[in-house]
């Protein structure tokens, strides 16, 4: 074939998928048209634009997206959605001609779409009575004066390149369509708000009903955590954080609906208390926090998995999808969250039920990366007295190292909840972002409200940790710093994925280190590890080598820490703690 006519059947093939491209324009038009007429007697005195079923278009897709990118969606879509809207009804865009600027009109043109007819009104009250008595949208430099205007409010942002505010849109949309309070400043958040936002990392569900479905199942059950007790979790954590106990975090990479039992529960609570116990002979109280009770879903770094010339989605653990690869079992399935919140239910009767049986004993708290955002919205319950939302799946629940976006749906999420947050930081988080972050996430500087998880490789946590410990402890932040050094310590030994233990005890020795040399109290530990004899990391004392690997290797996902190990870093935990008192005792 030449040249020329290669050229050729390419673009055969792009005119084509054109061709469909078109089919679903135009198929996509006359479903609106419908929707219009839905909208009904609310779209007289209400616009028919939606600005936030607009975002969670925009973010719903790019979450989906494998090429394409995010401002490419962002583009296409805002353009189609103009369209659209102006043909259920022609939407003015009426700015102040005392405010022009060709970059006003610029940015509002990129904004909103370039379907959108723009007219100019010739002083402030006449945008607004258009914005009043019209299908039209006010854009204004200055957002309304309270009480100005009523019933239009500020519902979206014009920004600059650089995140500034240039201009404010306003009309006649509902609170709960405004991507903005009534003020221009954050709208008020709800279980709901994440899906504005692009979530990373969620499995597409090819059947939407039967998720929908789900959802309501999950949203009509009782919440498997109280707010009573999440509120003790944040008081025994501000304890941590005033650097007067220890946080010590640990259970499976991923709990499998499998391996479930009564005795698996017992036993890794069991480990938990026993490395607490050696732990809290180093001077400090410790917190107990099982990795447990929905850790259920794993993010992947790879969307697809090959095998023998067959490509299939990766598995994200049992709350998603099936290990075994074939096309069925790998399809995520909503009904998976049933399993998996039945599970979570037994799981925390169970440690209820330990916890009563032996009061002696210090409490154990649930926690899971809260991934599964459909999940956690279902499970999000209000607590009537103070207002305040609280994630009902689980104590504690973390935002992982490849969800932590600062406008992502999943720090979205978290930003709400009044649980105990947990936020992985790894090699790549710049101070600035941490600092962002952490604004975002506790912006009350609550004692025990956030926990940051270090999580660098025993070879990085020496350049990466110090600058943003220091640049958190320099904001004043009471934020607590936990290490976690299993993450950045994975290797890879003939094919099995491994860790080893010196690794390990090096990322944790530094950890103490450096905490102690920028002044901040180490204060807590957060581990993959199983109650159960597994061979799954290598070293210790317990001497597992590369051929004992292959012996129990049950892990899901990471490789685990059996007993004997978990044991022999809780004893060196202690040690670093009882050196961190005596170099203070020495300071002083
Ligand atoms: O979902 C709606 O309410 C629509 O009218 C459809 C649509 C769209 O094209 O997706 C169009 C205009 C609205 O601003 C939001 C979304
Ligand atoms: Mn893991």
């Amino acid at each position: 074939m030449t040249a020329s006519d290669m050229l050729s059947t390419l673009r055969a093939e792009l005119d084509a998928i054109d061709d469909e491209i078109l089919a679903l324009i135009e198929r996509r038009l006359a479903a609106s048209a419908a929707i219009a007429e839905a909208k009904g007697s609310a779209g007289d005195s209400l616009l028919k634009l939606r600005p936030r079923r607009q975002a969670e278009v925009v973010a719903r897709l790019q979450s989906r997206a494998g090429r394409a990118p995010a401002v490419a969606i962002a583009a296409i879509w805002r353009e189609l959605m103009a369209h659209t809207l102006q043909g259920q009804a022609r939407t003015e865009i009426v700015l102040c001609a005392a405010e022009r600027s060709e970059l006003l009109e610029a940015r509002v043109r990129l904004h909103f779409g370039a379907a959108f007819p723009l007219a100019w009104a010739e002083d402030r009250a006449e945008v607004l009575r258009r914005a009043r008595d019209e299908e039209a949208i006010a854009v204004l430099v200055e957002p309304l004066a309270a009480g100005e205007a009523a019933p239009l409010t500020v519902f979206d942002v014009v920004r600059g390149t650089d995140g500034e505010a240039v201009a404010y849109a306003i009309g006649r949309v509902a609170p709960e369509d405004a991507l903005t309070g009534p003020d221009g400043g954050a709208p008020e958040w709800t279980p709901a708000s994440w899906r504005s936002h692009p979530a990373q990392q969620m499995p597409v569900y090819p059947d939407a009903s039967a998720l929908a479905s789900v959802e309501e199942q999950l949203a009509a059950t009782p919440p498997l955590v109280g707010f009573a007790q999440i509120g003790a979790l944040r008081s025994a954590l501000a304890e941590v954080a005033r650097g007067r106990a220890f946080l010590l975090q640990g259970g499976d990479c991923a709990e499998s609906f499998a391996e479930f039992s009564a005795e698996k529960v017992r036993r890794d609570e069991r480990l938990l208390l026993g490395m607490g116990n050696i732990i809290a002979d180093g001077g400090l109280g410790v917190v107990h926090v099982a990795r447990a009770a929905g850790q259920f879903a794993k993010p992947r770094s790879q969307r697809w998995e090959s095998e023998a010339g067959l490509t299939l989605p990766s598995y994200r653990g049992d709350a998603v999808n099936g290990r075994a690869f074939t096309s069925f079992s790998r399809t995520p399935e909503p009904e998976r969250l049933l399993e998996a919140h039945r599970q979570s239910q037994a799981t925390l009767a169970l440690l209820a039920a330990f916890r009563l049986a032996e009061r002696s004993q210090p409490p154990v708290y649930a926690s899971h990366e809260a991934l599964l955002l459909h999940y956690e919205q279902a499970l999000t319950r209000r607590d009537p007295e103070t207002g305040r939302h609280w994630a009902g799946s689980g104590h504690m629940v973390w935002v992982g190292e490849r969800t932590r976006s600062l406008d992502g749906a999943h720090v979205a999420y978290a930003s709400g909840i009044a649980n105990p947050i947990g936020l992985k930081c790894g090699p790549s988080l710049a101070p600035e972002t941490l600092l962002r972050l952490i604004e975002r996430l506790d912006p009350a500087n609550e004692p025990g409200r956030l926990v940051l998880i270090g999580r660098f490789g025993a070879d990085r946590v020496g350049e990466s940790l110090a600058p943003l410990m220091r640049a958190a402890r320099r904001a004043g932040s009471n934020a607590i710093w936990a290490i976690d050094p299993m993450h950045g310590n994975g290797t890879n030994v003939a094919g099995v994925k491994t860790r080893r233990l010196s690794d390990i005890l090096v990322e944790t020795a530094a950890f103490f280190d450096i905490a102690a040399a920028e002044g901040v109290h180490a204060g807590g530990i957060h581990l993959e590890m199983s109650g159960s004899d597994v061979t799954e990391c290598l070293g210790g004392r317990c001497g597992i080598g590369e051929a004992d690997l292959s012996r129990r290797y049950l892990s899901h996902c990471d490789p685990r820490l059996n007993p004997a190990q978990a044991l022999e870093i809780a004893t060196k935990v202690a040690a670093l703690i009882g050196k961190s008192a005596e170099r203070r005792a020495d300071a002083a």
